[in-house]
């Protein structure tokens, strides 16, 4: 049976009952309906649902075998089915499981971090002030949101350019020295035509520098070392971690050379916090099992089709985009493991940007457009600066704009009222440390992995990338002669950029 089908008598119930009274008749759910996550927090008493459709929505989750899935993630069974494949980023920083596959990974991923850490000391010379990661994809956004939020705590500046146009590789190699700097080719399948590309311009730039300063991770070393990388600058990455999946493999070199080898080892020791009580904690007192069950519940029993991340800290900027990545591609698909299409509607569309800048701009519709989507904000307790009435300003934004998506406000002018009923969840951590960071970025990816059971999808596949980037091949190879197998679309804009 369909998720939209079993959860219609309780939408129908609930959607009479506006969020305001569910809580002020229930005072009790404010505590009840919250969970810590060793230093993250979880309210989901904002969630238009009450106790009797989250029972039925964690019967579904038991039904659907939620528990054993997570055990087969964790043990390395092959839960990407369409590729035939574990996934097993877990064990890039857990040991918990004793499975001979999740065993195996462990120690592969331990003995990478060894070669991480002698790779980070040969680059923390003198001489190497600077050094560039090129990648795109999952070997780019958790690197980059990472070295954003926490600003670089050693003497080397790591820049990033992902891009195929070459203005982001020419801007950030403009303001650098070819004598002081090194690069880091990322790209588990050496194939990334953007990533080689800007490979290729940066290595002509280094010119007499190249050999020595060149590194890449990727799982086709080969590849890599016929590009012209020496074989001790090549870190391995293994077809048992996804890509959005890989920040915790070497393709955290970044972060390590920006915030050293302890840096790095927090960010593990964080996720594997959250692994170990996603792996062992009951489903009703499972945070990934929550939060995972919030969002279907948005999506199928309320049908709204948007999913808005808004985190209260500005060294979270980049976490929205790198949600995006992990969630939409790992769960927007329509087709089942068995091949059957998906009736109900699956991964809403994911999107945000830090608060309080979000309020003076789409706030506005979140809070009188008519309601489309789910909303989660989260906040840091304690900042890490001495502006204390500041930071008491950015809470009180947070918590006030919680309360107004809720419960609205009545008004007899229409244009001043605000329906309120604007579903939210509050996440908090205590601080923001590359700990409490790893914390939160494995509890999402949890979180996916739970919903993507609940909805029958392989979240660990992307096939939906490929059609465009094997048009594109086909334009390049027919270029020359205006693209003429493509449709009359394409044809019409092949003549309009051949008149310039
Ligand atoms: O690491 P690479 O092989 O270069 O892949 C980079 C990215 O490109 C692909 O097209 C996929 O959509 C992403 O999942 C992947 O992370």
């Amino acid at each position: 049976m369909q998720l939209t089908d079993l959860l219609a008598p309780h939408a129908s119930r609930l959607k009479a009952i506006p969020l305001a009274q569910l809580n002020s008749n229930d005072p009790a759910r404010a505590r009840d309906f919250a969970l810590q996550a060793n230093d993250l927090y979880l309210n989901f008493a904002r969630q238009r649902w009450d106790r009797e459709a989250l029972e039925a929505l964690f019967d579904i989750a038991t039904a659907r075998d939620v528990s054993a899935q997570l055990k087969d993630l964790f043990d390395g069974k092959e839960v990407n089915r369409t590729e035939k494949r574990a996934a097993l980023h877990t064990a890039l920083r857990s040991n918990i499981s004793n499975a001979p596959a999740a065993r195996e990974s462990n120690q592969l991923a331990n003995a990478t971090f060894e070669r991480m850490s002698e790779i980070v000391e040969r680059l923390s010379r003198p001489d190497i002030h600077d050094v560039v990661s090129l990648g795109i994809g999952g070997s780019d956004l958790g690197p980059r949101f990472v070295v954003d939020a926490f600003g670089s705590q050693t003497p080397t500046r790591v820049h990033f350019v992902s891009n195929a146009d070459a203005h982001a590789v020419d801007r950030c190699l403009a303001a650098l020295d070819p004598a002081h700097t090194a690069v880091i080719v990322m790209s588990k399948s050496f194939g990334t035509q953007e990533t080689l590309l800007n490979a290729g311009v940066a290595r002509a730039w280094l010119g007499e520098y190249a050999n020595d300063r060149i590194y890449a991770v990727t799982s086709r070393p080969e590849a890599a070392i016929e590009f012209g990388v020496a074989p001790a600058h090549v870190l391995p990455m293994w077809d048992w971690v996804g890509g959005r999946y890989s920040l915790w493999s070497a393709v955290g070199l970044p972060i390590a050379l920006a915030l050293g080898m302890s840096g790095f080892k927090s960010l593990l020791d964080g996720a594997a916090k959250t692994d170990a009580l996603v792996y062992s904690a009951p489903l009703r007192e499972n945070p990934a099992v929550w939060h995972a069950l919030s969002v279907v519940w948005n999506t199928n029993a309320l049908g709204l089709a948007g999913h808005v991340v808004v985190p209260y800290d500005e060294r979270l900027r980049l976490l929205p985009a790198y949600l995006q990545q992990l969630v939409m591609e790992s769960l927007g698909k329509s087709t089942r493991f068995d091949g059957q299409k998906i009736v109900d509607a699956t991964s809403p569309v994911w999107w945000g940007s830090a608060g309080t800048d979000a309020q003076h701009s789409y706030f506005q519709c979140l809070h009188q457009g008519n309601a489309t989507s789910n909303i989660e904000l989260i906040g840091v307790v304690h900042p890490d600066h001495s502006h204390n009435d500041q930071h008491k300003v950015v809470l009180a934004n947070l918590f006030a704009q919680s309360e107004a998506l809720a419960n609205g406000h009545a008004a007899t002018d229409p244009h001043l009222a605000h329906a309120g009923d604007r579903p939210n969840t509050l996440i908090l951590m205590s601080r923001l440390n590359p700990d409490s960071l790893g914390q939160l970025l494995a509890l999402y990816e949890h979180s996916v992995f739970v919903q993507s059971v609940m909805w029958g999808i392989n979240a660990f596949d992307q096939f939906g990338v490929e059609l465009g980037k094997h048009l594109a091949a086909g334009l390049l190879r027919t270029w020359d002669d205006g693209a003429a197998a493509h449709d009359p679309v394409t044809r019409a804009l092949m003549d309009e950029i051949g008149r310039d």
